[in-house]
């Protein structure tokens, strides 16, 4: 007698991780920092944020006469960086979602009075959904904006999609590491350095967001494979700061 041997298959669900934070509160986080965000990351990285910054802008091979984007650009640095990287023949955008950022980086560009700084344009805007056109940017920055944002696939599907062929992106944030001693030096300077500080402008649960969101982030070798998933035809993740920090390249 045979026996039919049956197997039924239930469909693998994978309980979708809730966000940490809703992307509407996250909006409204960056817009309450607004006003001090620029001050805090001088004083909290001793400066340091702007080398990171430069290194990531390298990176992304933006050159001058350019097309590029800033993603997530908050108060525009590395927008800025773009800027005169590209020169006056170049175009940057800067896109965020916080209008009270844009208004900080549309105030630092009427400050500064340098030429380059021309080609530069803010765009309110969702960079789940952006307003451009495929194939549209000779290179793409990102600078502490991946983490931020509650679908990082779909964030990063739209960066291939707007990219050319051949381009990079460029994205910096906070380092996910592996290593459990780099992980607690990090959470501790959060804990009891970043916090504290903010707490004196009345912002400590803005900055204990901090270490939540990267610890509900992806390891430099997750973030190769995103990208890798996403269409990129490579990708790598260098460690900076350290290994406090990280600059994933993807090339379309
Ligand atoms: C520019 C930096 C962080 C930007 C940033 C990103 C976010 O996702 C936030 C979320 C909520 C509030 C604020 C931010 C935010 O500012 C990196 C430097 C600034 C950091 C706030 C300081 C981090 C300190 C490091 C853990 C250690 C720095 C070591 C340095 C060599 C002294
Ligand atoms: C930590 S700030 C980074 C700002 C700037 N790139 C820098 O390096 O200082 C993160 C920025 O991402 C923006 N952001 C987060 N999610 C976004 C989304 N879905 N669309 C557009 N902007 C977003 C926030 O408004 C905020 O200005």
């Amino acid at each position: 007698m045979t026996s039919v041997l049956q197997f039924s298959f239930a469909p693998v669900v994978r309980r979708r991780q809730q966000p940490i934070l809703a992307s509407a509160d996250r909006q409204a986080l960056f817009s309450r920092i607004a006003p001090v965000y620029d001050n805090l990351n001088d004083v909290l990285s001793l400066g340091q944020h702007r080398i990171w910054k430069r290194m990531s802008v390298d990176w992304s091979g933006a050159k001058e006469g350019s097309n590029v984007l800033d993603l997530c650009c908050g108060s525009g640095d590395l927008a800025f960086l773009l800027s005169q990287k590209v020169g006056v023949n170049g175009q940057v955008t800067g896109l965020d979602f916080s209008r009270e950022q844009l208004q900080i980086a549309s105030s630092r560009q009427n400050i500064q009075s340098k030429a380059c700084y021309r080609n530069l344009k803010w765009v309110e805007g969702d960079a789940l959904d952006l307003p451009f056109s495929d194939c549209y940017f000779d290179a793409i920055t990102m600078g502490y904006g991946l983490r931020n944002v509650i679908d990082k696939y779909k964030a990063m599907k739209e960066v291939y999609r707007v990219l050319k062929p051949g381009s990079k992106a460029s994205i910096l944030d906070f380092n996910k590491s592996t290593d459990e001693f780099r992980t607690s030096i990090q959470g501790w300077m959060i804990d009891n350095i970043v916090v504290p500080v903010a707490a004196g402008y009345g912002l400590s649960k803005e900055y204990q967001y901090l270490k939540s969101s990267i610890q509900e982030f992806l390891t430099g070798e997750e973030l190769e494979h995103l990208a890798l998933r996403a269409g990129f035809s490579s990708a790598k993740h260098f460690e900076v700061g350290g290994g406090l920090m990280g600059n994933l390249v993807a090339t379309r």
